[in-house]
């Protein structure tokens, strides 16, 4: 792995959003082909790129009969204990709807609704990911959620995992389809005959799924543009090198695009983690993913000092930080851009992939500066309440079409004034 002796410039921008010139022509035209022509251009596409004809996208009951029969009753309780510490830990994110009276009888408020509709995107193509129902489905029902849409890519028997169907019967998803890629995030932006539209699209995918949300945005939210995996370790000399590989590697392993970064100010340490990724990479079954990753976007980054490191992780604004020093929690406050932040050598980053019950839909390619982890706020809107009362128009009625006035709105003005004539 690559060491890097102090330089000026450290970004982990990758500038993936955007794909090229012919992804974003792919995914216009087949947005525009799913508005037109619903669930055969779903049939068409799904032939095209995930090779299997399907007749009828919906998962019906007999399919998740079968994945449960494909997995370990023990896998089966890790799955609802993951979901457990998940749902405990986003019931505390919860906020309350508020009224607030003030003493002339005016009323000032807001009101917390829950989103009708979600449509939940569970990638699919270069692995399956269970973990990732639980982090997008949950905070949708702890927010109150009605109606939770699932839409996955099928494999070339046209079915989905076992465990992405065990996961989502396990937290009560009963709506759920096979399809994947940009008409997947088309269908559930525009409904076809099959499926229904909902109001928001959330899950992370690949650059054709990115693209197609970054398109349909506006006529539906969405939660952010997730790119690939990112890990930042900072670590001084008391941390362990193959422990620091490993982690690096947890992340490198998912795309070719992630993301592994060591930072520290130990010499020592860096040429042993060097090593370690070396010989741990030629172990992995995922290997050849790992390997490009590492080497186009892995690098170590030897620093002057700990505050020299704790710049360059600000700087970076990882989508995972881990803090591998002697006093780890020391460090957290000075840490201000990171999307999850693991505290000390026993909070390695899969835990937090699928277990401790914080989100790992995660800001990433530098977003962590101004945004945060897939949370309950995600599935609600917020509506103002006004309720003024008499006196406070008599009290403001006069400033407030004097405000008016200043931007020429008489009508503005004159709807206040012509309550204050009658009072
Ligand atoms: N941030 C997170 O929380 C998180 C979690 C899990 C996965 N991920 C990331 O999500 C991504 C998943 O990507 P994936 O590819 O494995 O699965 P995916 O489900 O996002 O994409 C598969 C679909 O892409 C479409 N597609 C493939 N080739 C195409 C082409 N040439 N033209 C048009 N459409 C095409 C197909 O419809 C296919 O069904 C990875 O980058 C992974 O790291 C992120
Ligand atoms: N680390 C990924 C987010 O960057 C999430 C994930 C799912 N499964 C394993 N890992
Ligand atoms: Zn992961």
């Amino acid at each position: 792995m690559r060491i890097e002796r102090v330089s000026n410039t450290v970004s982990l921008k990758r500038n993936i959003e955007s794909g090229t010139e012919e992804q974003q022509k792919v995914v216009l035209s087949i947005i525009s082909d799913v508005r037109e022509n619903g669930d055969s251009a779903l049939t068409f596409y799904t032939e095209k790129f995930d090779g299997v004809t399907l007749n009828d996208f919906k998962v019906g009951i007999a399919e998740i009969k079968e994945a449960y029969a494909k997995i370990d009753e023990s896998l089966i309780q890790t799955i609802h204990e993951a979901a457990n510490n998940i749902r405990d830990f986003h019931s505390r994110q919860v906020k309350q709807s508020w009224i607030d009276l003030k003493n002339d009888g005016t009323i000032l408020g807001q009101k917390i609704t829950p989103l009708d509709a979600v449509g939940v995107y569970v990638p699919g193509g270069k692995a399956a990911y269970p973990s990732s129902v639980l982090m997008n489905v949950i905070p949708a029902q702890v927010a109150g959620v009605e109606r939770i849409v699932m839409v996955t890519p099928p494999d070339r028997d046209g079915k989905i995992p076992a465990g992405v169907l065990v996961a989502a019967d396990a937290v009560g998803v009963d709506e759920i389809y096979k399809v994947g890629g940009a008409q997947a995030i088309a269908a559930l932006a525009y409904g076809t005959e099959t499926i229904k539209g909902v109001d928001k699209i959330v899950g992370p995918g690949n650059i054709y799924v990115a693209l197609a949300k970054r398109e349909v945005f506006g006529h539906v939210a969405i939660d952010m543009i997730a790119g690939p995996s990112e890990i930042v370790v900072l670590a001084d000399d008391t941390a362990y090198a193959n422990e620091i590989a490993a982690d690096l590697l947890s992340q490198a392993e998912h795309d070719e695009r992630a993301a592994s970064i060591l930072v520290t100010h130990s010499i020592r340490l860096a040429e042993e983690v060097s090593q370690e990724v070396d010989r741990q990479l030629q172990l992995l079954p995922r290997r050849e993913i790992a390997e490009a990753s590492i080497s186009e976007f892995g690098f170590i980054y030897v620093s002057k000092d700990i505050e020299e490191s704790v710049r360059v992780v600000n700087e970076l604004a990882p989508e995972h930080l881990e803090i591998l020093t002697q006093e780890p929690m020391e460090l957290v406050g000075k840490i201000k851009h990171a999307g999850a932040i693991f505290v000390g050598r026993y909070s390695t980053e899969p835990v937090g992939d699928y277990f401790a019950g914080p989100n790992h839909v995660l800001p990433t390619n530098g977003t962590a500066r101004f945004s945060s982890p897939l949370n309950v706020d995600d599935f609600t809107k917020k509506s103002s309440i006004i309720s003024y009362s008499k006196q406070a128009l008599l009290d403001n009625g006069a400033k407030i079409a004097e405000f008016a006035r200043l931007e020429g709105l008489d009508a503005h003005a004159i709807a206040i004034e012509e309550r204050l004539k009658s009072m």
